[in-house]
């Protein structure tokens, strides 16, 4: 199950994706905004609760989009157990799944087209976490959320 949310300025390239999911034949789940006319419609209220979805375990990962990626990756950032990918090409988001093992990927819908977000969603979506030495060090990440220092 994919999380999905946005402010205002993601809605539409949301939808869009939506339809990408629907023929990859991946479920998705989205917790708002629903009204892209809303200017009001903050991103933590939306890029929280997917985040939390995805920490929980009730979706696998998620795809977060406002103006500019930025905001809404700082608040799942903020979510234990989130790694985020904030990206505006397709090599970043591929390598952040194999390097990173990201769980929710953001972008910019001000920053990136609709098929070049699409191109980026599909390559971190198909992308596998390589482990390994990779593992080392999300263990470490892992450390410094629980208030430790990484090489303790
Ligand atoms: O890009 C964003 C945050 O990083 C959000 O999409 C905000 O909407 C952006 O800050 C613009 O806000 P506005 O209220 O639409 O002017």
């Amino acid at each position: 199950m994919i999380a999905l949310a946005s402010d205002h300025h993601g809605v539409a390239l949301k939808h869009e994706l939506m339809k990408m999911l629907d023929g990859m034949g991946l479920a998705w789940k989205d917790f708002g905004s629903y009204d892209e006319n809303n200017r009001n419609d903050d991103y933590p209220i939306y890029g929280y609760k997917a985040a939390r979805a995805v920490a929980s375990g009730e979706c696998d990962r998620g795809i977060l989009i406002c103006g500019t990626g930025m905001g809404i990756s700082i608040v799942a950032c903020k979510v234990k157990g989130i790694r985020v990918c904030t990206c505006s090409d397709a090599y970043s988001a591929e390598m952040s799944k194999r390097h990173n093992n990201s769980n929710i990927l953001t972008m910019g819908a001000l920053v990136v087209g609709t098929e070049k977000a699409k191109m980026i969603a599909r390559h971190w979506l198909t992308a596998e976490f390589e482990g390994g030495r990779h593992q080392r060090r999300i263990d470490m990440i892992e450390k410094i959320e629980n208030g430790e220092a990484p090489d303790a």
